[in-house]
């Protein structure tokens, strides 16, 4: 059933996600929310379609903040804006391989802290799994064109060797913990994997570089005392952002739609 009152939305990140959720919210197309206000670091000068704020007189604003900009926002924000009362969707799911920040956040109040799925899916499965007891392993396989994950802290040899790739390069394998902070910007998959499995350190990660990838794959593979499973997608990655897949803003859509209270979500 729909909320009598909308949901009012703050938006935390002008970019390739935050254009097309404040476009499909000021549209009102998520029936039970309405965009009130942006919030973003480069002056927006009217071309979003909500007013541009800070996070202070956003969280004084809103009812419900969705990050949508980069962990940053989530370590230097997140529990600010819960204990406004404010509740908090989270798309840089990366910020939470820090126990000690995602222990804050879920025990925060009185704002309720939310993860969207973002790029990959399976996770509502592998959470009931998880509920008959750990899974024996998971693995994550993330490949993106090289110029999508070159980061700052590589070395010449490893960026050369990306540069010149005419086929697929491992250019990290590690875990669900570790891989998020080495790529803050692109890895947020192997957290999100993490949060529905319930430990970081048990998921296994490899990033791979590969030239040929017109679309950015996901492949993940669990195993355990119940079952198998594996998940594979593959996304053309938006033209905004390389880095980030076509699909996530339509994730965080379909999140704020199930927080707004639309009926007939698929659970
Ligand atoms: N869960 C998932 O599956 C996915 C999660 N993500 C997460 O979503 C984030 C956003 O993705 P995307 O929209 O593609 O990124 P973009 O770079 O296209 O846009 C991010 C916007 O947020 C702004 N921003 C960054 N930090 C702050 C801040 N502290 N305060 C205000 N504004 C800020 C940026 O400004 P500026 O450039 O000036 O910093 C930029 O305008 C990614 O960084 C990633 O963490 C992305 C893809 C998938
Ligand atoms: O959009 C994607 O495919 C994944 C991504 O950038 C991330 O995990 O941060």
């Amino acid at each position: 059933m729909s909320r009598a009152t909308p949901r009012k939305v703050g938006l935390i990140g002008w970019g390739a996600i935050g254009r097309v959720v404040g476009g499909a919210l000021a549209a009102g197309q998520v029936p039970g929310a309405e965009l009130v206000c942006v919030v973003d670091n480069r002056p927006l000068a009217g071309t979003a379609p909500a007013p541009q704020r800070t996070v202070e007189q956003a969280m004084e604003t809103c009812d419900l903040i969705v990050e949508a900009a980069g962990q940053g926002v989530v370590r230097e924000w997140g529990a600010a804006i819960l204990a406004s009362g404010t509740d908090l969707l989270i798309a840089s799911t990366g910020a939470l391989t820090d126990d000690t920040l995602t222990d804050k956040l879920l025990h925060t109040t009185p704002g309720r802290v939310y993860f969207t799925g973002g790029a990959v899916g399976g996770l509502d499965l592998l959470q009931a799994v998880r509920a008959m007891g750990p899974l024996d392993e998971v693995r994550l396989t993330t490949t993106k064109l090289p110029a999508t994950l070159e980061q700052p802290w590589m070395d010449a040899e490893l960026l050369r060797r990306m540069r010149s790739a005419t086929g697929p390069v491992e250019v990290m394998a590690g875990t669900a913990r570790d891989v998020p902070v080495k790529f803050p910007k692109s890895t947020n998959v192997a957290a999100s994997v993490a949060l529905a499995v319930g430990d970081p350190d048990a998921v296994r990660v490899s990033v791979v570089a590969d030239p040929a990838a017109a679309h950015t794959s996901h492949v993940i593979e669990a195993s355990g005392a119940h079952g198998a499973y594996r998940f594979e997608v593959r996304h053309l990655p938006a033209a905004a952002n390389p880095a980030t897949s076509q699909v996530v803003p339509y994730a965080v859509l379909r999140s704020l739609a199930a927080l707004a209270g639309r009926t007939g979500q698929i659970l």
